[in-house]
Order: structure tokens, then sequence, then C-alpha cells
């Protein structure tokens, strides 16, 4: 279980959020709504440890995550609204590069574990190819295979279907269905009402939820 108490977070003398109190149970898929700029991208960023808050706690499964920019454990993993992935490397190094530079596995078990979670993903006839060679929805799934390439407890994404069409946004939705159905606790940052709807179990409003 994730608990956020009495988190806030100020850049300079701008307050993005104060006092934010939001529990995530195991396994659960949340969608987190708001406004542009109300401070969703920051939340996710302070829970992967990418980003610092000014006060509260953060505790996943009753180890607290330190907010002062201390942390350096994947244990939450970001799905970047543009994907983020390496142009220069193919699909397979893609996942398997952070297994090896990061987890210490050899270049083989990296490979196989990449391997594996991009068949799951649907993707095993791409993974000589490179992310320009890939569709929308494609490049998301192997960003969300490098992301799980690293055993994190929660993914959390921002805006995962922007820019793309009905038939892969659907299939963004069977990936997070499975990897619910896989007990995965999955954060999913939004405006795409249709998404949310084929895939939250709850949905958290920065607008009414969250003091500023
Ligand atoms: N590094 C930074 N320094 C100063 N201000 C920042 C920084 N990063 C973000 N902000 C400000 O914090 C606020 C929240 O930004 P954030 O990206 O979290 O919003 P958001 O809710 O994710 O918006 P969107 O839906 O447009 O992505 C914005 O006003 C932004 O300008």
């Amino acid at each position: 279980m994730l608990e956020i108490k009495n988190l806030t977070k100020k850049y300079a003398d701008n307050t993005i959020f104060k006092s934010l109190d939001l529990t995530v149970q195991d396994g659960e898929v949340l969608s987190i709504v708001g406004p542009s700029g109300i401070g969703k991208t920051t939340l996710i960023k302070i829970l992967a440890g990418l980003e610092t808050a000014d006060s509260g706690e953060i505790k996943l499964n009753h180890d607290v995550l330190a907010v002062d920019g201390s942390r350096s454990d994947a244990k939450v993993g970001l799905i970047f609204q543009d994907f983020n992935l390496f142009p220069n490397y193919s699909v397979l190094d893609n996942v398997a590069l952070a297994p090896i530079s990061v987890m210490k596995l050899s270049k083989s078990e990296a490979r196989q574990v990449a391997k594996q979670l991009l068949e799951t993903l649907g993707m095993s006839d791409k993974v000589a190819l490179y992310p320009f060679q890939l569709s929308g929805g494609q490049k998301q799934r192997v960003a969300i295979a490098r992301a799980l390439a690293m055993q994190p407890q929660i993914l959390a994404y921002d805006e995962p279907t922007s820019g793309l069409d009905e038939a892969s946004t659907r299939q963004v939705a069977e990936v997070v269905k499975t990897l619910k159905q896989q007990g995965v606790t999955q954060m999913i940052i939004t405006h795409d009402q249709f998404f949310a709807e084929l895939v939250s179990d709850r949905v958290f409003d920065f607008a009414t939820e969250v003091k500023r």
C-alpha cells in the first residue's frame, strides 16, 4: 500500500500543493486528473524520487520513501509522456539497458528478461526495430516494458494515451488491465476520460482534493 501524508511542494514562493493525502491500495489502478499545471507530474516525480518535496511523508508497504532527494531506488517506475526511449538502441536494448547498468544483470540475463516482458506486451516481433520504426502505441508498450524491467512496486504513467488513436488507446488499456491482474499498482495521469473509464478503479481529482 502507498500512503502519502501531508505532502507539500513549493517551487520558490509558488506552492504547488499543500498537505496532500493519498492512499493507493496494492493492485489498484488510480487515475489522476486535474487541470494543466496543477501538480500531477510533480507528484509522480516526487514518488519516483526525481523531485524533492518540502515536507510530508511517503510510505510504500511500510517503508519510508525519503522526499529530500536522497533516494536512488526504482520502487516507482515512471512512464513519461514522450516515452523517452533511446533512439539509437533497438527495442530489446531499450528494455535491457537499465537492468544491465543499474541492477547489474549480465547482458544475456537482461536480454532474456527484456524478451519475456516484450512478449507479454505483444511486441515479440518488434525487438530488433528502433524507436523511429514504431507506432505511438508500440513505443508506449516499450516504455512500459522498460519500466517493468526494473521490477517497480508501482508504475506511474504521465498521459499514456496522448497522441494515440482509439485502437492504440484500447491496446494500452489492455496492457494496464493485464498488469492489474498480475497485481501491479498503477497510477495514471490522464486527461482522456474514455481511457480513464476503461481502466480505473478510482479517480483522484487534484482540483477538488488538493489544497494550494
Ligand atoms: N522545475 C520547476 N521549477 C519551477 N516550477 C516548476 C518546475 N516544474 C514544474 N513547475 C511548475 O509547477 C506547476 C505544476 O507542474 P506539473 O508539471 O506538475 O503540472 P501538471 O498538473 O502535471 O500539468 P500538465 O497536465 O500540463 O502536465 C506548474 O505551474 C509548473 O510551472
